[in-house]
């Protein structure tokens, strides 16, 4: 018999404002470690702001929040990071005046504790994504918006998470760099590596993620988990496995 995996992330009734307005309404979600899940959802509806939420980015409130069994709720974001959240944000925060090889050396963070990822090193990210190793002298204010999504995905690894979150990391990125990111995340999964993906397409999503949630317009909740596919997530698409490549 197969054990369970255990829950990383445990999100229940949660809250977000911004100011006065709130954004979230209750929202429930986990993921459990090594799963690839989705939150899928149209422009507006509250992605953002719910990875802004577990980050400590945003006010929020929650019946429960937390990683690890660890209370999210009065951490820092720098705390919540090193418990082993990594975030990459729908707008990258790539350092401009830095070099890809500088914008790397200053997400690196040592494995947090009872990690059980191997370390990502500058060279292990330069593996998975080889077009940064060719431009690593290259500033970051002179990339294409692709090269430094990867960048920023890269950061985020070499800080060693065993959660990754992704904003939108096919928004306004070419083709061919959704096709490098998709065979990269599918590499991490397969590595043991989970990940939250939001996406309002939901092709990445499709060719990733396990499962998904979907955050709906007006009411703002969460209907889910979705155990099939979300429902703009084409039917007839394959779970991904390890080795299987949806491209
Ligand atoms: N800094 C802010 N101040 C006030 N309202 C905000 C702020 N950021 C987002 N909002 C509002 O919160 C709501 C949810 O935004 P959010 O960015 O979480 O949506 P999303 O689902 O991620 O969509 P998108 O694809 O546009 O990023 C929207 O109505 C948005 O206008």
């Amino acid at each position: 018999m197969s054990a369970t995996p255990p829950l990383l992330l445990e999100i229940e009734g949660l809250d977000a404002w911004y100011g006065e307005a709130q954004i979230l309404f209750g929202l429930a979600l986990q993921v459990a470690a090594g799963e690839a899940v989705a939150l899928v959802g149209r422009n507006g509806v509250g992605k953002s702001t719910t990875m802004k939420a577990i980050m400590g980015l945003v006010r929020r409130r929650a019946h429960r929040l937390a990683f690890r069994g660890s209370d999210l709720a009065a951490l820092p974001t720098h705390a919540i990071a090193r418990l082993g959240i990594g975030y990459v944000p729908e707008d990258r925060r790539i350092f401009a005046e830095l070099t890809v090889r500088e914008n790397l050396d200053l997400g690196r963070r040592p494995r947090p504790p009872g990690a059980t990822l191997p370390d990502w090193s500058i060279d292990a990210v330069f593996d998975l994504f080889p077009q940064l190793a060719d431009m690593r002298a290259r500033l970051g204010g002179q990339m294409s918006g692709g090269e430094q999504q990867m960048l920023a995905v890269a950061r985020a690894l070499v800080g060693n998470p065993a959660l990754l979150l992704l904003d939108e990391p096919s928004e306004g990125v070419a083709p061919i760099v959704v096709e490098h990111m998709t065979r990269a995340l599918l590499r991490l999964k397969a590595g043991g590596l989970s990940l939250l993906i939001s996406e309002q397409s939901s092709d990445l999503c499709a060719a990733i993620c396990d499962r998904g949630y979907r955050i709906e317009q007006g009411a703002l909740r969460v209907h889910g988990p979705i155990t099939t596919r979300a429902p703009d997530i084409p039917p007839n698409a394959q779970p991904a496995s390890p080795t299987a490549s949806p491209l």
